[in-house]
Protein backbone atom coordinates (compact mmCIF):
# COMPACT_ATOMS: atom_id res chain seq x y z
CA UNK A 1 0.00 0.00 0.00
CA UNK A 2 2.27 2.91 -1.21
CA UNK A 3 0.92 6.64 -0.09
CA UNK A 4 -0.49 8.86 -3.00
CA UNK A 5 0.43 12.17 -1.62
CA UNK A 6 1.53 13.79 1.24
CA UNK A 7 4.40 11.25 2.13
CA UNK A 8 7.64 12.17 3.38
CA UNK A 9 11.01 10.53 2.32
CA UNK A 10 10.78 8.84 5.55
CA UNK A 11 7.98 7.03 4.22
CA UNK A 12 9.03 6.09 1.38
CA UNK A 13 11.48 3.71 2.78
CA UNK A 14 10.64 0.08 3.43
CA UNK A 15 9.39 0.09 6.94
CA UNK A 16 12.04 -2.86 7.93
CA UNK A 17 15.35 -3.25 5.99
CA UNK A 18 17.76 -6.02 6.56
CA UNK A 19 21.04 -6.43 5.43
CA UNK A 20 23.75 -9.11 5.95
CA UNK A 21 22.09 -10.39 8.74
CA UNK A 22 23.77 -13.26 9.93
CA UNK A 23 23.18 -15.41 13.29
CA UNK A 24 25.25 -18.51 14.51
CA UNK A 25 23.51 -21.04 16.73
CA UNK A 26 26.90 -22.29 19.77
CA UNK A 27 26.01 -25.75 20.54
CA UNK A 28 28.36 -27.99 22.92
CA UNK A 29 29.93 -30.31 19.99
CA UNK A 30 29.44 -27.44 16.82
CA UNK A 31 28.41 -23.86 15.45
CA UNK A 32 25.33 -23.84 13.21
CA UNK A 33 25.06 -21.06 10.78
CA UNK A 34 21.41 -20.67 11.11
CA UNK A 35 21.29 -17.65 9.27
CA UNK A 36 23.85 -16.68 6.88
CA UNK A 37 23.90 -13.26 5.73
CA UNK A 38 20.57 -12.80 4.40
CA UNK A 39 18.70 -9.12 2.90
CA UNK A 40 14.85 -8.24 2.87
CA UNK A 41 13.03 -5.71 3.38
CA UNK A 42 9.08 -5.34 4.23
CA UNK A 43 7.18 -2.32 3.18
CA UNK A 44 3.58 -0.56 5.23
CA UNK A 45 1.08 -2.59 4.35
CA UNK A 46 3.38 -5.52 2.50
CA UNK A 47 2.87 -9.04 3.50
CA UNK A 48 6.51 -10.69 3.04
CA UNK A 49 6.02 -14.20 3.88
CA UNK A 50 9.45 -16.67 4.21
CA UNK A 51 8.57 -20.29 3.60
CA UNK A 52 11.29 -22.99 3.70
CA UNK A 53 12.03 -26.36 4.92
CA UNK A 54 12.39 -27.14 9.08
CA UNK A 55 15.39 -25.98 10.13
CA UNK A 56 16.13 -23.68 6.95
CA UNK A 57 16.71 -20.73 9.37
CA UNK A 58 12.87 -19.04 9.70
CA UNK A 59 12.24 -18.73 13.07
CA UNK A 60 16.59 -17.68 13.82
CA UNK A 61 15.78 -14.90 11.69
CA UNK A 62 12.35 -13.58 13.15
CA UNK A 63 13.68 -13.49 16.47
CA UNK A 64 16.85 -12.30 15.26
CA UNK A 65 15.00 -8.96 13.92
CA UNK A 66 13.91 -8.47 17.21
CA UNK A 67 16.81 -9.44 19.50
CA UNK A 68 14.66 -11.92 21.29
CA UNK A 69 16.81 -14.75 20.64
CA UNK A 70 18.89 -16.40 23.45
CA UNK A 71 22.28 -15.00 23.50
CA UNK A 72 23.87 -17.81 24.35
CA UNK A 73 23.80 -20.43 22.62
CA UNK A 74 22.65 -17.72 19.80
CA UNK A 75 24.81 -15.38 18.69
CA UNK A 76 24.04 -12.41 15.85
CA UNK A 77 27.30 -12.05 14.55
CA UNK A 78 26.51 -9.49 11.50
CA UNK A 79 23.92 -7.32 10.38
CA UNK A 80 21.42 -4.11 10.53
CA UNK A 81 17.65 -4.09 11.16
CA UNK A 82 16.21 -0.69 10.17
CA UNK A 83 12.99 -0.06 11.14
CA UNK A 84 10.94 2.99 10.49
CA UNK A 85 14.43 4.78 10.11
CA UNK A 86 16.35 3.46 13.39
CA UNK A 87 18.53 0.87 13.57
CA UNK A 88 17.50 -1.41 16.21
CA UNK A 89 20.05 -4.32 16.30
CA UNK A 90 23.03 -2.40 17.34
CA UNK A 91 20.18 -0.33 20.27
CA UNK A 92 20.74 -0.64 23.60
CA UNK A 93 18.30 -2.57 25.65
CA UNK A 94 15.52 0.50 26.46
CA UNK A 95 15.82 1.38 22.62
CA UNK A 96 14.63 -1.69 21.02
CA UNK A 97 12.41 -2.46 24.21
CA UNK A 98 10.59 0.46 23.29
CA UNK A 99 10.02 -0.88 20.09
CA UNK A 100 9.08 -4.32 20.97
CA UNK A 101 5.68 -4.78 21.47
CA UNK A 102 4.54 -1.27 20.49
CA UNK A 103 5.46 -0.80 16.86
CA UNK A 104 7.14 -4.00 16.72
CA UNK A 105 4.89 -7.46 17.99
CA UNK A 106 6.38 -10.78 17.62
CA UNK A 107 4.99 -13.44 17.38
CA UNK A 108 6.68 -16.76 18.30
CA UNK A 109 6.26 -20.24 16.82
CA UNK A 110 5.60 -21.50 20.61
CA UNK A 111 3.14 -19.26 21.63
CA UNK A 112 3.49 -20.11 25.17
CA UNK A 113 7.11 -18.00 24.73
CA UNK A 114 4.54 -14.90 24.05
CA UNK A 115 2.73 -15.73 27.15
CA UNK A 116 3.15 -14.41 30.61
CA UNK A 117 2.21 -17.79 33.35
CA UNK A 118 1.53 -16.10 36.11
CA UNK A 119 -1.36 -13.78 34.54
CA UNK A 120 -4.61 -14.48 33.35
CA UNK A 121 -5.04 -13.33 29.12
CA UNK A 122 -7.47 -10.29 30.57
CA UNK A 123 -4.69 -9.18 32.84
CA UNK A 124 -1.88 -9.32 30.13
CA UNK A 125 -4.45 -7.92 27.29
CA UNK A 126 -5.97 -5.17 29.53
CA UNK A 127 -2.15 -4.22 30.65
CA UNK A 128 -1.39 -4.09 26.59
CA UNK A 129 -4.05 -1.78 25.73
CA UNK A 130 -3.67 0.67 28.39
CA UNK A 131 0.22 0.93 27.82
CA UNK A 132 -0.84 2.32 24.23
CA UNK A 133 -4.14 3.81 25.11
CA UNK A 134 -5.47 5.85 27.90
CA UNK A 135 -8.86 4.06 28.68
CA UNK A 136 -9.91 2.61 31.89
CA UNK A 137 -9.89 -1.21 32.65
CA UNK A 138 -13.54 -1.76 31.92
CA UNK A 139 -13.26 -0.61 28.37
CA UNK A 140 -9.84 -2.09 28.10
CA UNK A 141 -11.57 -5.46 28.71
CA UNK A 142 -14.44 -5.35 26.17
CA UNK A 143 -11.94 -4.33 24.06
CA UNK A 144 -9.95 -6.86 24.63
CA UNK A 145 -13.12 -9.30 24.41
CA UNK A 146 -13.33 -8.20 21.03
CA UNK A 147 -9.99 -8.71 20.07
CA UNK A 148 -10.04 -12.26 21.08
CA UNK A 149 -13.31 -12.64 18.94
CA UNK A 150 -11.28 -11.77 16.36
CA UNK A 151 -9.13 -14.11 16.75
CA UNK A 152 -11.66 -16.90 16.78
CA UNK A 153 -11.65 -17.49 20.40
CA UNK A 154 -15.14 -19.00 20.99
CA UNK A 155 -16.99 -17.65 24.11
CA UNK A 156 -14.06 -14.56 24.65
CA UNK A 157 -15.95 -12.96 27.38
CA UNK A 158 -15.39 -16.00 29.73
CA UNK A 159 -11.96 -17.41 27.92
CA UNK A 160 -10.80 -13.62 28.77
CA UNK A 161 -10.17 -14.80 32.43
CA UNK A 162 -8.19 -18.04 31.92
CA UNK A 163 -4.54 -18.67 32.44
CA UNK A 164 -1.96 -19.54 29.58
CA UNK A 165 -1.99 -23.29 30.70
CA UNK A 166 -5.59 -23.67 30.37
CA UNK A 167 -5.49 -23.41 26.64
CA UNK A 168 -4.76 -25.89 24.13
CA UNK A 169 -1.75 -25.01 21.50
CA UNK A 170 -3.85 -23.71 18.22
CA UNK A 171 -6.60 -21.06 21.43
CA UNK A 172 -3.18 -19.71 22.46
CA UNK A 173 -1.30 -18.85 19.46
CA UNK A 174 -4.94 -17.19 18.78
CA UNK A 175 -4.51 -15.65 21.93
CA UNK A 176 -0.72 -14.65 21.71
CA UNK A 177 -1.68 -12.90 18.53
CA UNK A 178 -4.86 -11.24 20.20
CA UNK A 179 -2.08 -9.90 22.84
CA UNK A 180 -0.16 -8.82 20.00
CA UNK A 181 -2.35 -6.63 18.10
CA UNK A 182 -3.74 -5.01 21.71
CA UNK A 183 -0.86 -2.93 20.76
CA UNK A 184 -1.35 -1.78 17.67
CA UNK A 185 1.36 -2.79 16.19
CA UNK A 186 3.39 -1.28 12.51
CA UNK A 187 4.78 -4.47 11.95
CA UNK A 188 3.90 -7.65 13.14
CA UNK A 189 6.37 -10.65 12.74
CA UNK A 190 4.59 -13.67 13.05
CA UNK A 191 5.96 -17.28 13.53
CA UNK A 192 3.61 -19.97 12.51
CA UNK A 193 0.42 -18.20 13.54
CA UNK A 194 -1.63 -20.07 11.19
CA UNK A 195 -0.56 -23.67 12.03
CA UNK A 196 -2.54 -25.76 14.61
CA UNK A 197 -6.00 -24.04 13.41
CA UNK A 198 -8.58 -25.35 11.84
CA UNK A 199 -9.62 -24.23 8.05
CA UNK A 200 -12.59 -22.22 9.48
CA UNK A 201 -10.31 -20.21 11.85
CA UNK A 202 -7.42 -20.24 9.44
CA UNK A 203 -9.80 -18.25 6.74
CA UNK A 204 -10.79 -15.65 9.34
CA UNK A 205 -7.38 -15.05 10.53
CA UNK A 206 -6.09 -14.62 6.81
CA UNK A 207 -9.22 -12.28 6.64
CA UNK A 208 -8.25 -11.10 9.61
CA UNK A 209 -4.02 -10.23 8.52
CA UNK A 210 -5.59 -8.92 5.13
CA UNK A 211 -7.68 -6.29 7.37
CA UNK A 212 -4.68 -5.38 9.38
CA UNK A 213 -2.28 -5.21 6.20
CA UNK A 214 -4.74 -2.90 4.29
CA UNK A 215 -4.55 -0.27 7.25
CA UNK A 216 -1.02 -0.10 6.57
CA UNK A 217 0.10 -2.70 8.80
CA UNK A 218 3.72 -4.94 7.79
CA UNK A 219 3.54 -8.21 8.08
CA UNK A 220 6.54 -10.95 8.35
CA UNK A 221 4.70 -13.87 7.75
CA UNK A 222 6.36 -17.90 8.41
CA UNK A 223 4.34 -20.77 7.71
CA UNK A 224 4.73 -24.17 6.13
CA UNK A 225 1.77 -23.94 4.13
CA UNK A 226 1.72 -22.75 0.61
CA UNK A 227 -2.00 -21.94 0.61
CA UNK A 228 -1.87 -19.44 3.03
CA UNK A 229 1.13 -18.47 1.16
CA UNK A 230 -0.67 -17.56 -1.93
CA UNK A 231 -3.73 -16.41 0.16
CA UNK A 232 -1.83 -13.80 2.15
CA UNK A 233 1.43 -12.66 0.56
CA UNK A 234 2.94 -10.02 -1.56
CA UNK A 235 6.06 -11.10 -1.83
CA UNK A 236 7.72 -14.21 -0.65
CA UNK A 237 11.17 -15.25 0.22
CA UNK A 238 12.60 -18.85 0.12
CA UNK A 239 14.94 -19.57 2.69
CA UNK A 240 17.70 -23.12 2.71
CA UNK A 241 20.29 -23.55 4.64
CA UNK A 242 19.93 -20.30 6.30
CA UNK A 243 20.02 -18.37 3.21
CA UNK A 244 17.75 -16.61 0.79
CA UNK A 245 17.74 -18.83 -2.52
CA UNK A 246 14.39 -16.91 -4.27
CA UNK A 247 12.58 -13.93 -3.44
CA UNK A 248 10.02 -11.85 -5.49
CA UNK A 249 5.85 -11.10 -5.65
CA UNK A 250 3.99 -13.98 -5.20
CA UNK A 251 2.53 -14.34 -8.34
CA UNK A 252 6.02 -14.40 -10.05
CA UNK A 253 6.92 -17.23 -7.66
CA UNK A 254 4.23 -19.45 -7.85
CA UNK A 255 3.72 -19.13 -11.79
CA UNK A 256 8.01 -19.53 -12.12
CA UNK A 257 9.63 -21.32 -9.54
CA UNK A 258 13.11 -20.83 -10.63
CA UNK A 259 15.25 -22.68 -7.66
CA UNK A 260 15.42 -25.98 -8.09
CA UNK A 261 14.86 -25.97 -4.42
CA UNK A 262 11.67 -23.42 -4.78
CA UNK A 263 10.73 -26.69 -7.49
CA UNK A 264 11.05 -28.87 -5.31
CA UNK A 265 9.27 -27.46 -2.38
CA UNK A 266 5.80 -26.61 -4.17
CA UNK A 267 5.72 -29.52 -6.12
CA UNK A 268 4.64 -30.92 -2.86
CA UNK A 269 1.47 -28.98 -3.03
CA UNK A 270 -0.04 -27.57 -0.12
CA UNK A 271 1.65 -27.98 2.89
CA UNK A 272 5.12 -28.04 3.30
CA UNK A 273 6.37 -31.43 5.14
CA UNK A 274 7.35 -30.81 8.62
CA UNK A 275 10.55 -33.44 8.73
CA UNK A 276 13.60 -32.03 9.23
CA UNK A 277 15.62 -31.47 6.00
CA UNK A 278 16.69 -35.04 4.68
CA UNK A 279 20.51 -33.93 4.84
CA UNK A 280 21.57 -32.81 8.30
CA UNK A 281 22.78 -29.58 8.99
CA UNK A 282 26.27 -30.57 7.99
CA UNK A 283 26.21 -31.91 5.19
CA UNK A 284 24.96 -28.62 3.96
CA UNK A 285 27.62 -26.77 2.20
CA UNK A 286 29.15 -24.09 4.60
CA UNK A 287 30.07 -21.62 1.38
CA UNK A 288 28.77 -21.66 -2.54
CA UNK A 289 25.15 -22.85 -3.17
CA UNK A 290 23.41 -24.34 0.06
CA UNK A 291 21.45 -26.71 -2.09
CA UNK A 292 24.21 -28.52 -4.73
CA UNK A 293 24.49 -31.64 -2.62
CA UNK A 294 20.95 -32.18 -3.43
CA UNK A 295 19.89 -30.71 -6.50
CA UNK A 296 20.45 -32.25 -9.94
CA UNK A 297 21.82 -29.94 -11.84
CA UNK A 298 24.88 -29.44 -9.92
CA UNK A 299 28.00 -28.02 -11.76
CA UNK A 300 31.25 -26.73 -10.64
CA UNK A 301 29.76 -22.97 -10.50
CA UNK A 302 27.65 -23.67 -7.79
CA UNK A 303 30.48 -23.95 -5.20
CA UNK A 304 32.25 -20.61 -6.12
CA UNK A 305 31.71 -17.84 -4.10
CA UNK A 306 29.86 -17.59 -0.35
CA UNK A 307 26.65 -17.61 -2.07
CA UNK A 308 25.53 -17.52 -5.46
CA UNK A 309 24.74 -13.99 -6.44
CA UNK A 310 20.65 -13.00 -7.10
CA UNK A 311 20.11 -13.47 -10.67
CA UNK A 312 16.51 -11.82 -12.16
CA UNK A 313 14.25 -14.56 -13.20
CA UNK A 314 13.13 -12.52 -16.12
CA UNK A 315 14.67 -9.32 -17.53
CA UNK A 316 13.69 -5.81 -14.90
CA UNK A 317 11.82 -8.68 -12.96
CA UNK A 318 11.91 -8.19 -8.89
CA UNK A 319 11.53 -11.60 -8.73
CA UNK A 320 15.37 -12.91 -8.07
CA UNK A 321 17.02 -16.13 -7.97
CA UNK A 322 20.72 -17.14 -6.79
CA UNK A 323 21.15 -19.74 -8.41
CA UNK A 324 24.62 -20.36 -11.31
CA UNK A 325 22.09 -21.24 -13.99
CA UNK A 326 20.88 -17.47 -14.34
CA UNK A 327 23.67 -15.63 -15.03
CA UNK A 328 23.40 -16.04 -18.63
CA UNK A 329 26.34 -17.90 -19.07
CA UNK A 330 25.44 -21.73 -17.72
CA UNK A 331 21.52 -21.44 -19.26
CA UNK A 332 19.14 -23.35 -20.48
CA UNK A 333 17.92 -22.49 -16.59
CA UNK A 334 15.71 -25.60 -15.21
CA UNK A 335 12.48 -24.80 -15.74
CA UNK A 336 9.83 -26.95 -13.58
CA UNK A 337 7.27 -28.57 -15.97
CA UNK A 338 3.98 -26.65 -16.30
CA UNK A 339 0.98 -26.87 -14.03
CA UNK A 340 2.94 -28.19 -10.80
CA UNK A 341 2.88 -24.97 -9.29
CA UNK A 342 0.19 -24.35 -6.87
CA UNK A 343 -2.27 -21.94 -8.16
CA UNK A 344 -2.25 -19.07 -6.22
CA UNK A 345 -5.51 -18.15 -6.81
CA UNK A 346 -6.62 -20.32 -3.92
CA UNK A 347 -9.01 -18.92 -2.18
CA UNK A 348 -8.94 -19.47 1.52
CA UNK A 349 -11.94 -16.72 2.21
CA UNK A 350 -14.46 -19.01 0.91
CA UNK A 351 -14.77 -21.30 3.58
CA UNK A 352 -17.86 -21.79 5.56
CA UNK A 353 -17.88 -20.52 8.83
N1 LIG B 1 18.45 -23.38 20.56
C1 LIG B 1 19.04 -24.00 19.54
N2 LIG B 1 20.05 -24.87 19.76
C2 LIG B 1 20.69 -25.49 18.73
N3 LIG B 1 20.37 -25.31 17.44
C3 LIG B 1 19.38 -24.47 17.15
C4 LIG B 1 18.66 -23.76 18.17
N4 LIG B 1 17.72 -22.98 17.60
C5 LIG B 1 17.87 -23.20 16.26
N5 LIG B 1 18.85 -24.07 16.00
C6 LIG B 1 19.31 -24.52 14.67
O1 LIG B 1 19.28 -23.42 13.78
C7 LIG B 1 18.81 -23.82 12.50
C8 LIG B 1 17.63 -22.96 12.10
O2 LIG B 1 16.52 -23.21 12.97
P1 LIG B 1 15.12 -22.50 12.86
O3 LIG B 1 14.41 -22.79 14.11
O4 LIG B 1 15.30 -21.08 12.49
O5 LIG B 1 14.44 -23.29 11.65
P2 LIG B 1 12.99 -23.05 11.05
O6 LIG B 1 13.17 -22.75 9.62
O7 LIG B 1 12.23 -22.08 11.88
O8 LIG B 1 12.35 -24.52 11.19
P3 LIG B 1 10.83 -24.95 11.54
O9 LIG B 1 10.11 -24.89 10.24
O10 LIG B 1 10.97 -26.35 12.04
O11 LIG B 1 10.29 -24.01 12.56
C9 LIG B 1 18.48 -25.30 12.62
O12 LIG B 1 19.56 -26.03 12.10
C10 LIG B 1 18.33 -25.53 14.09
O13 LIG B 1 18.69 -26.85 14.41
NI1 LIG C 1 10.62 -22.19 13.04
Amino acid sequence: MKRENGAESRDERPLLTVENLRTTIHTKHKTVSAVDGIDFTVDRGETVCIVGESGSGKSVTCESLTGLIKQPPAEIVSGTVEFAGTEILSADDATRRSHRGSDIAHLFQNPQQSLDPVYTIGDQIVETIRIHEQVDRQTARLRGIELLRQVGIPRADSRIDVYPHELSGGMAQRVALAISLAADPTLLIADEPTTSVDVTVQARLIELFRDLTDSGMGLLFVTHDLRVVAALADRVLVMFGGTIVERGPVEQVFERPAHPYTQELFQSYGTIDHRTSRTTREDIPATGCRFRSECPYEIEACSERTQPPSYPVAAESDHVVSCVYYDGEHSPAPILESGSAVNHQTDMSNTDE
